[in-house]
């Protein structure tokens, strides 16, 4: 059974439909890429999918439950959501605020932090020896990792992270996406949105393409991301080199074997 699905969905904000109609079946156990072109609706869709943004029609439905008469704390502890700004960190440490994730389970202060999913999720994202920093004196990079430790904290069963990966250097970029690859791989559900077509044709088991509101193609990356595709998407031309449509990869930490 489907963990997470998005069926009929349509939004219109100040007078422009900004999703036309989505549907969408996530299953645990898989990472879903998010694709498009600035302005598809990918964060708006992500919001539809976690409750934080009225549809004009359709349902989401979570483990079969309709979202909309789901009990808020029910909700998130199924549903773990890292949105494109994590805003402006407040006066608080970086091992407090990813602790906060612990919240809809009852969870405050130190018992949320001596959580294995805080630990987890510090370690995860490489943030373990920077936990007693305040959070606002963080690089750009580094409260990006911040904030996606907090929504791992959470220890849900669907992740929806939108635009992990775009304010991290290349090391920080792929650790991200195989810590996303093996949180999935515990049978969870991951949604993430990515505009690196590398890193989604490399890590995710799927791919979403959205342009203009609507689901453009939703299939395995050797068959979302063709030529015609990319070029109808985002104007630009690719050529496919062989595996990968960029002439190089970033496969791996430069201390790790080849
Ligand atoms: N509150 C709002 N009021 C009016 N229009 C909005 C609002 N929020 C988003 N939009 C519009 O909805 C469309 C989709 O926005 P959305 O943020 O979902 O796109 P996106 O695919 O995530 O883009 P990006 O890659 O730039 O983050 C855009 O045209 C945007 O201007």
């Amino acid at each position: 059974m489907s963990l997470l699905t998005l069926e009929g969905i349509r939004v219109s904000l100040e007078g422009r439909s900004v999703i036309e109609r989505a549907d969408l079946a996530i299953e645990p156990g898989a990472v879903v890429g998010l694709l498009g072109p600035n302005g598809a609706g990918k964060s708006s869709l992500l919001r539809v999918a976690c409750g934080l943004q009225r549809v004009d029609a359709g349902a989401v439905r979570l483990e079969g439950q309709d979202l909309s008469t789901a009990q808020s704390r029910w909700k998130a502890r199924r549903m773990a959501f890292m949105p494109q700004e994590g805003g402006a960190p407040p006066r608080m440490g970086l091992g407090d605020l990813v602790a906060l994730g612990r919240l809809p389970w009852g969870e405050t202060g130190q018992t949320a932090r001596q959580h294995a999913a805080v630990r987890f999720a510090l370690s995860a994202t490489g943030l373990v020896d920077l936990a007693d920093r305040p959070a606002s004196s963080l690089s750009g990079g580094e409260r990006a990792r911040m904030f996606l430790a907090r929504t791992l904290a959470v220890d849900a069963r669907v992740i929806l992270v939108d635009e992990p990966v775009a304010a991290l250097d290349p090391a920080h970029a792929l650790s991200v996406m195989r810590i996303l690859r093996d949180v999935a791989a515990q049978g969870r559900a991951v949604v993430v949105v990515l505009h690196d077509l590398t890193l989604a044709a490399r890590f995710c088991d799927r791919l979403v393409l959205m342009t203009r509101g609507r689901i453009l193609a939703d299939g395995r990356p050797d068959e979302v991301l063709t030529d015609e595709r990319i070029a109808r998407a985002y104007h630009v031309r690719a050529r496919w080199l062989g595996e990968t449509p960029v002439p190089w990869e970033i496969i791996a930490h430069s201390d790790e074997d080849a």
